[in-house]
């Protein structure tokens, strides 16, 4: 009976909270002006920090256009992470069938979900906060971007961090209080996490801050939460500025092109379409493009900005011949490692709903298993060439999970894992108490490309990308699956009886079980990318033909254009990529308002 009073007084809570979660969310604006200083196309984890840093300034009015949804509160309870790919708040886009990965995926397709919601995927993701490597970095510079060392993007990581672990915040030189990504543990964690990062030291790692002065080493995770629940961009960035009025945000709204002036070339506004309607909007001063690395590299090709061949061959008429949507990248992975354990700690979906108990904690203090995103709980970076340097240069992650395909039934299916897969391997001990290892090749040299199916901006675009296509980011799986395995044979794991689950892949059971070929076999049919998808419109020194944008972000050939989002990393850094998006919306926010300020664009 408690219970059950602590169940609806928990969830008059929630929708008190919902309720004002909706309110908090800038509204879409009831008109449209016909001209703004500036527009925006996208309301993700970068375009969202670009409309609060232009909106700052009452004499620019600034436009914030989102294909998506609102945010809803329910995709802020972290454990319900993955749920979301089936709903409208997901472009749902799928790489382009392949022979050699994703073997075992429906139709031989990795899933690709990008956020499609006001907060773009910072909605849809993991919440894990991380940075990179001041090496990677001090890497964008030597490519030859000025400005884009560690020393340059530090302050920017800064300047957008609320850190609430309070250990972490007395580091200041690496942490600070005062920005709006709040940065926390998550209130609980299973004992499972604690056996991770205690196997992590016992195999001779450090425990470290990775997100301090260096990175190598095991850790709970950092997350991207406040209060125990998703702290998105839109919470972070937009909510805070609903009352400005010289700011706009339309939603449910998709850019269908840049309006482009070709004599000049001069980008002069965009148009748009919600409810069937199509719009047309000047931009005074500056169009910025932060519809992320899959949607920038579109919408430019659309207006004209892309390889000539390609958009030639589409009937396009090509404004500026740029390599856009090459260079695309991720962090591959591979899902085929799963231990079970002899005790009942680690995450199961089921269990928690039937017992009731900790629906009821969430609800009423936000705390407990629901406050885990997605089960993800521990991470770990490794310098496999230097395992003992203790300021070492990442190039595998190990990404830990008190959870795995056998906790959630709806888990495969999220992922495009194959039925038979998982009625094979998962199903027959399906609810068993388990964990798993996801290892990451965090310097991946295989190389996709975005490219237009069609002229038609409602077609979705082409992901191709062999994941695996340099055999060393196949190999960096192989080596991360053998860690994971040292790892489950630690003490701290066996004392959970922790065991690799071994029911073989059907399609590479003829190679036996635990060789490494089995393993090879594995991560061709169980490929992930952990949708960190970047690169796309590549920033670049001028001599370097594959470069889109320079290093202040400016388009190649085309004025008063400009790309701030994850598709102009030049190279992923050693991070999941949200939170380094929103640095890169900071400082690309900076440099907009240092051009016009300085006059460097006149107006
Ligand atoms: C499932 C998943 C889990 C992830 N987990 C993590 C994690 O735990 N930690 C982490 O750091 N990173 C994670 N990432 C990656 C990270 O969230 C992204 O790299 C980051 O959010 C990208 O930011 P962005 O600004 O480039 O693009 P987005 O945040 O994707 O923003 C682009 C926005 O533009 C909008 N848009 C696109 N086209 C148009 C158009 N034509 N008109 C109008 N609007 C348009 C989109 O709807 C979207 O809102 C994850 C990503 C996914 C998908």
């Amino acid at each position: 009976e408690r219970r059950n009073l602590g169940l609806l007084e928990g969830l008059v809570k929630f929708v008190q909270e919902g309720t004002r979660h909706f309110q908090e969310e800038p509204q879409d604006a009831a008109t449209v002006l016909p001209e703004y200083d500036f527009i925006i196309v996208g309301a993700g984890s970068a375009g969202s920090v670009v409309a609060n840093r232009l909106s700052r300034n009452p004499d620019w009015n600034v436009l914030l256009i989102e294909a998506g949804r609102p945010e809803n509160y329910v995709m802020d309870i972290p454990i319900m992470a993955t749920f979301f790919q089936f709903s409208d708040a997901n472009w749902k886009y799928k790489m382009e069938p392949s022979s050699t990965v994703c073997l075992g995926m429906e139709n031989r397709q990795c899933t690709c979900p990008r956020g499609k919601v006001v907060g773009g995927s910072s909605v849809v993701n993991f919440m894990i906060y991380t940075r990179g490597n001041k090496r990677d970095y001090n890497n964008w510079e030597k490519l030859g971007n000025s400005g884009w060392g560690y020393k340059d993007v530090l302050p920017y990581f800064l300047e957008i961090e609320e850190m609430t672990i309070p250990e972490l915040t007395k580091d200041t030189r690496f942490h600070s209080t005062r920005g709006e990504v709040t940065i926390s543990y998550a209130p609980f964690h299973t004992p499972l996490a604690d056996a991770f990062v205690e196997g992590g030291r016992e195999l001779g790692h450090r425990i470290v801050d990775y997100n301090g002065e260096t990175q190598t080493g095991f850790s709970l995770l950092q997350t991207t939460k406040r209060n125990g629940t998703r702290w998105s961009a839109s919470r972070a960035f937009l909510h805070p500025m609903r009352d400005r009025n010289n700011f706009h945000l339309k939603k449910r709204s998709q850019v269908t092109k840049i309006l482009i002036d070709p004599s000049t070339k001069t980008a002069y506004g965009v148009e748009f379409v919600q409810n069937k309607k199509k719009y047309v909007v000047r931009a005074k001063k500056e169009v910025i493009l932060s519809a992320g690395a899959v949607n920038s590299p579109q919408l430019l090709m659309l207006s004209g900005v892309g390889p000539k061949q390609h958009l030639t061959a589409l009937n396009i008429p090509v404004i500026e011949d740029l390599s856009v949507g090459y260079n695309l990248m991720d962090h591959p992975g591979s899902l085929g490692l799963t231990f079970t354990v002899n005790q009942s700690v680690g995450l199961i979906l089921n269990e928690m709903l039937n017992d009731g108990s900790s629906l009821v904690e969430y609800l009423n203090y936000h705390k407990g298993p629901f406050s885990v995103p997605a089960g993800c709980e521990g991470i770990a970076f490794i310098d496999t060439k230097n395992p003992s340097d203790v300021d070492g240069d990442p190039d595998l992650e190990i990404l830990f999970f008190g959870a795995s395909l056998l906790s959630e039934k709806s888990l495969y299916k999220t992922l495009g894992i194959r039925e038979d897969i998982y009625k094979t391997v998962y199903e027959p001990v399906e609810d068993t108490h388990s964990w798993s290892g996801v290892p990451l090749t965090l310097k991946p040299k295989s190389r996709g490309r975005i490219m237009l199916k069609s002229a038609n901006p409602f077609h979705k675009p082409l992901i191709y990308y062999d994941l695996f296509e340099d055999p060393q980011d196949l190999e960096m799986q192989l080596l991360g699956i053998k860690k994971i395995i040292d790892l489950s044979n630690t003490k701290a794991f066996q004392k959970y009886g922790s065991k690799v689950h071994n029911y073989p892949i059907p399609d590479c059971k003829h190679l036996e079980f635990g060789s490494d070929e089995y393993w090879r076999c594995v991560i061709r049919h169980l490929a992930v990318g952990i949708w960190h998808l970047s690169g796309t419109c590549k920033m670049g020194p001028i001599s370097d033909q594959s470069s889109v944008v320079d290093e202040r972000l400016r388009v190649y050939g085309i004025n008063r254009l400009r790309v701030i989002d994850a598709s102009i990393m030049p190279v992923v850094p050693a991070a999941h990529t949200n939170v380094p998006s929103m640095m890169l919306g900071a400082k690309g926010a900076d440099m907009v308002i240092q051009d016009w300020k300085t006059g460097y664009l006149k107006n």
